[in-house]
């Protein structure tokens, strides 16, 4: 019987699994939301918050029983897990999971007759996994861009500077706050490396990719940086860190073992089944497809990120470079803001409230969002002569530029260069759902426009094709928009699969690696078996060049209004 592969997803909002045959067709999608499908947990979309030391953290045992979810789902729609091959995951990136000294013992004993939830309760030294949204480690951040000397250099070395997030400044802030806990604590693993953990019975080795998302991980060495590892582990030293994280494969497509007896015996694996390492989330993503360099993938999640495959490592503070997840050569870089998904929902929201949309289902839809995003004029200048509108909108603090959450509307004469602050002429909410979406766009061509380049003689710089993944890329209105902004001389497209994208992407590299003739890159297999006319779907216009011009001209004013709102926050504190 011909060979499945199966991939998963475990993001911020759910957990998504995902089967693909050999020639890459998805012939199952099962999903669990954390908040809507769970039972026992607390949480608001994913995750539990403590407001008082800007904490947000998922609990672990949630995600254990979105895992069984998942895969009941699957059973119940007739897949045959016995043709399961290979199985690979993506992670939420940076959360960390705290295995206590008998995980490796429930781990490998687990009862098929028992959920995962009622046996791995013992497993943690520590109920929770501090989420990417955590915004609880100022000071950690500050020590470790001091550390080596200043944030170009943590950036230089890691391929980010410090941010609230990765890893190592969580550990740091972990171990400090619950000592005791941290001396426990046998093994530390990446929400990625967790989820492998499980499928392979005993603790899983990180991933290449996303061990970047650490501030521990020194690139250009391919190995710990001892320094940060000495600042992360304080008085616990620098080789029980080591036993903790343990060793990290070169290869992004290393076959760990074979699948954990208690999936054998409860779904019907096959017991030759090959579980590989699981990677990020959005190195994951940007195997969806075979992507070039002069591609860009915008993914509109809970998160909203900008994703490129590039040779060139150019580490800056306001970017992040990662290992690429299976091609060593290339680099992964990323532009990620935590006001994404839910920014967008609150404008979408209040909407919805004034057009007195009260019932759940059309609370929660964008057609009015939509309609309004479209009809108002780019930058909502109705004549060339107006000012141009422009905001932060910033519900949670956010990472680039590093904000407090907080609104700011502002006025730009591009004629001038006069910025004004003011909600002036702002009519609210209506005004707001195009400028929610400019902004953030804005943002990402500010920040990527380094590493674009130009596609033909006299075009400016930018992508070869824009791809929209995540939720928000069933939207439209927001491609329309991102064509205008982003530019993309090809157009803007969404793949077929919309917001499975990453799990598509984990799926995709368990084909590669066990189907990979010796050598055989992630790119040349799956570019043989890529169908672009199945896979694809322009959904908008890329490169216009009047639009495109214009929006050159407000990133100019967005650039300038960034730098006066950093100001006045550094004034203020
Ligand atoms: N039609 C739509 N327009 C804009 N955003 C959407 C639309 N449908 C879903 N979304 C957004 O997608 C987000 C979830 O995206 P998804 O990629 O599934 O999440 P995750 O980040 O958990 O992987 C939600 O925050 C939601 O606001
Ligand atoms: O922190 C980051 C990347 O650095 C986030 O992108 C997380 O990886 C969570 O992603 P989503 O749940 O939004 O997909």
């Amino acid at each position: 019987m011909d060979p499945l592969y199966l991939g998963f997803d475990l993001s911020t909002q759910q957990l998504k699994g995902l089967v693909v045959t050999s020639e890459l067709k998805v012939v199952h999608v099962a999903k669990f939301d954390l908040d809507a499908d769970s039972r026992g947990f607390a949480v608001h979309k994913g995750v539990l918050t403590n407001e008082a030391e800007h904490e947000v953290f998922a609990p672990v045992a949630l995600w254990l029983q979105a895992l069984d979810g998942v895969l009941a789902s699957l059973r119940a729609q007739g897949l045959d897990f016995a043709r399961i091959r290979g199985i690979s995951g993506a992670g939420q990136q940076h959360g960390s999971v705290y295995w206590g000294e008998r995980a490796e013992t429930l781990l490998s004993g687990l009862d098929a007759a028992k959920t995962l939830q009622e046996q791995l309760g013992d497993a943690f030294s520590h109920p929770y996994s501090p989420n990417w949204q955590d915004a609880s480690t100022q000071k950690e951040c500050d020590e470790f861009d001091a550390f080596l000397g200043d944030a170009e250099t943590l950036a230089a070395a890691t391929g980010s500077k410090a941010h609230h997030r990765f890893t190592g400044p969580q550990i740091l802030r972990f171990q400090k706050k619950y000592p005791e806990v941290y001396k426990k604590t046998a093994r530390i693993s990446l929400v990625s490396s967790f989820l492998a953990s499980l499928f392979l019975g005993r603790v899983a080795a990180l991933d290449i990719s996303d061990v970047c998302g650490m501030n521990l991980w020194n690139i250009e060495k391919g190995a710990f940086d001892d320094r940060l590892l000495r600042l992360a582990a304080g008085p616990f030293g620098v080789e029980d860190l080591k036993r903790k994280l343990g060793d990290v494969p070169e290869d992004g497509g290393e076959h760990l073992g074979k699948v954990n007896r208690y999936f054998v015996e409860r779904y019907g694996f096959h017991q030759e089944c090959t579980v590989i390492t699981s990677t990020g989330d959005n190195p994951a993503t940007i195997l969806a497809l075979p992507l070039r360099p002069s591609d860009a993938m915008v993914s509109l999640g809970t998160s909203t990120t900008f994703l490129m495959s590039t040779p060139n490592y150019k580490p800056d503070p306001a970017t992040h470079f990662f290992n690429h997840p299976t091609t060593p050569g290339l680099y992964m870089f990323m532009l990620c803001y935590k006001n994404g998904g839910l920014a967008r929902e609150q404008v979408r929201d209040e909407i919805n409230k004034q057009s007195g949309e009260q019932n759940e289902a059309a609370g929660s839809s964008w057609a009015k969002f939509d309609e309004i995003t479209l009809k108002t004029p780019a930058m909502g200048q109705a004549a060339d002569s107006d000012p141009m509108k422009m905001g932060l909108f910033f519900p949670r603090p956010e990472i680039v530029p590093n904000l407090q959450a907080g609104q700011w509307r502002f006025t730009y004469n591009p004629a001038d260069g006069r910025l004004t602050e003011t909600d002036k002429g702002w009519t609210k909410p209506d005004d707001e759902a195009r400028a929610i979406v400019e902004s953030q766009l804005l943002s990402l061509r500010l920040r990527s426009h380094g590493l674009t380049t130009s596609p033909g003689a006299g075009i400016p710089a930018q992508p070869r094709r824009v791809y929209l993944v995540g939720g928000g890329s069933k939207n439209k209105a927001i491609a329309k928009v991102a064509g205008e902004i982003l530019g993309g001389s090809e157009g803007v497209y969404k793949l077929d699969v919309g917001d499975n994208a990453c799990a598509l992407g984990a799926a995709y590299k368990a084909v590669w690696s066990l189907e990979r003739r010796p050598g055989q890159t992630f790119e040349d297999l799956i570019g043989s078996r890529w169908k672009e006319e199945d896979f694809i779907e322009k959904i908008a216009d890329g490169y216009q060049p009047a639009a495109f011009e214009k929006y050159g001209r407000a990133v100019e004013g967005f650039e300038k209004m960034e730098h006066t709102i950093l100001n006045e926050a550094k004034s203020t504190t």
